[in-house]
């Protein structure tokens, strides 16, 4: 039904069709169907260990990256079933990044963090890179911090200026969806608003999707909200509507704190 009303007025980017996942034998994912609408913050809430993020690392498959684990349905971006085995992986995953929750510089400098996978998709000149490298940390927020050290290390950037630098890395491909597994968590607050800042305002040319555990974050940042429970997705809407009036009494015991 709120899939049927969002197709009216959204554009889907990702929709999920009768998704399960298993990590060997356990079901972690019941049947999740779910529509991810472009150019929008969607945001994954849920107690501990509901399936937040075993759903994100299905919908850009990173958990064929560890043994026991898999999916089945269907996970459709842009029209193409990402499960199935003729898809391209490293293209898909540029397309669909992802940034983790602890900021995971590569060992290398600032610069290399974001040329390293630029070079791996297309071959450009020393003046394009540089240009690709001045956008993508740009549009993180993180040029006008780091212009004049941009040989230095990675690691010598603070948590918050790493995140940002990590979501430079992942924009710098020019992927079509950032999937977003507890950004801020090892932030500082004031870290912590900008990295919030700039989800908002990547949504213009991303979709963005997001898990947290941080009711005001979902609340701040996200156009709308799935809320999961046990591996079932068991309410997705507007955020402002599921933040007033939940149509479940669960989601409204979750919210209020009342449960989880
Ligand atoms: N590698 C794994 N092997 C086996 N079971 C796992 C594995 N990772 C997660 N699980 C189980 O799958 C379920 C969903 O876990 P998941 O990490 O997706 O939840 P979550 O909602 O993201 O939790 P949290 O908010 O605590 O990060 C949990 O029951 C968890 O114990």
């Amino acid at each position: 039904m709120v899939t049927t009303e969002l197709l009216k007025t959204e554009t889907p980017k990702l929709v999920v069709n009768n998704l399960n996942f298993f990590y060997g034998e356990y079901k972690a994912l019941k049947n999740i169907n779910l529509v991810i609408p472009k150019n929008k913050v969607t945001a994954f809430i849920g107690p501990s260990g509901c399936g937040k993020s075993t759903l994100l690392r299905t919908l850009n498959r990173m958990f064929e990256l560890y043994p026991g684990q898999h999916a089945e349905g269907e996970i459709n971006f842009d029209g193409e079933n990402i499960l199935t085995s003729k898809v391209d992986i490293s293209i898909m995953r540029a397309k669909i990044g992802m940034v983790f929750q602890k900021p995971t510089p590569f060992p290398m400098s600032i610069y290399e963090n974001i040329a390293f996978g630029v070079r791996l998709f297309e071959k450009l000149s020393k003046g394009e890179m540089n240009e690709r490298v001045e956008w993508a940390l740009t549009k993180a927020a993180l040029w006008n911090e780091v212009k004049d050290k941009l040989h230095q290390s990675g690691n010598s950037l603070s948590g918050g200026q790493q995140q940002r630098l990590c979501i430079a890395r992942a924009i710098a491909v020019k992927p079509d969806v950032l999937l977003m597994d507890e950004p801020c968590s090892a932030l500082d607050p004031i870290s912590t608003t900008k990295v919030e800042e700039l989800i908002t305002e990547l949504k213009q040319d991303y979709t963005v999707v997001i898990v947290t555990h941080n009711m005001q974050q979902a609340a701040r940042c996200s156009d709308y909200t799935a809320y999961m429970y046990l591996g079932e997705l068991i309410e997705f809407g507007e955020t402002r509507q599921m933040f007033i009036k939940p149509s479940r009494q669960e989601t409204e015991d979750y919210i209020t704190g009342r449960f989880g």
